[in-house]
């Protein structure tokens, strides 16, 4: 679907969805075959990310790919530049300025990956995820199943009673349910 070698470069991605619908896996499928096809690849993470592995993205499933665990979007722009691909996973937990670091990179020639949470566990949209939406040119939602009906899954339904919005966790603390499961659990009496 996506030219690894396009005459016109400079575009940005965006992979979004739920907990376990496969992000990172597609995100890692993309920056792989990028580096297939003897492009430059650069890949980054928020630092606080620190869940499966301090400086790899790793998916739910153990597939891993090298990253760099960067404070703020504004290092990204510091050590990409001379890449073909830049790679980013967990958006979600950036500050507004990454959709502007994304916007730079796109335009100086840079194919700019982005896989992030589109909602948080209350059903919110999180963080930059729907400005990054906005200015992208591909947007592609994965789902994940529902682990209480077998349906397609869009929510990450938080298994504890912490409110923060970002709480680190997997399957320890999240499940991935649909819409109709995720009504019935939150509806008040
Ligand atoms: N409820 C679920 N629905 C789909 N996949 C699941 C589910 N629970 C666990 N998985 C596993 O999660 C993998 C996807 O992991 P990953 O790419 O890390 O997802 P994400 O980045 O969207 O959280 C699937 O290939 C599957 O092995
Ligand atoms: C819903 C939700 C999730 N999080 C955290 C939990 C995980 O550490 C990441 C999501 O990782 P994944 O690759 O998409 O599985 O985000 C959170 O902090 N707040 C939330 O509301
Ligand atoms: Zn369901």
């Amino acid at each position: 679907m996506f030219l690894e070698n396009a005459s016109r470069k400079g575009w940005i991605e965006v992979i979004c969805g739920s907990m376990f619908s496969g992000k990172t896996e597609e995100l890692i499928r993309r920056l792989k075959r990028a580096k297939l096809a003897h492009q430059r690849v650069e890949i980054f993470k928020p630092r606080i990310d620190v869940r499966y592995s301090e400086e790899e993205v790793v998916s739910h499933d153990a597939n891993a790919i090298r990253s760099t665990p960067v404070e703020s979007p504004q290092n990204i722009l510091l050590m990409t530049s001379d890449v073909d691909v830049v790679g980013i996973d967990e958006a979600q937990f950036f500050d507004d300025s990454i959709v502007d670091v994304c916007r730079q990179l796109a335009n100086n020639g840079v194919r700019v990956i982005v896989a992030g949470l589109d909602m948080d566990y209350t059903g919110k949209p999180f963080g930059p995820m729907p400005a990054l939406m906005a200015t992208a040119e591909y947007v592609t939602k994965v789902h994940a199943i529902c682990v209480r009906c077998g349906n397609l899954a869009h929510h990450s339904h938080r298994l504890t009673s912490d409110e923060k919005q970002v709480m680190l966790g997997a399957q320890d603390s999240y499940e991935a349910i649909c819409r109709h499961c995720f009504n019935k659990l939150t509806e008040k009496p």
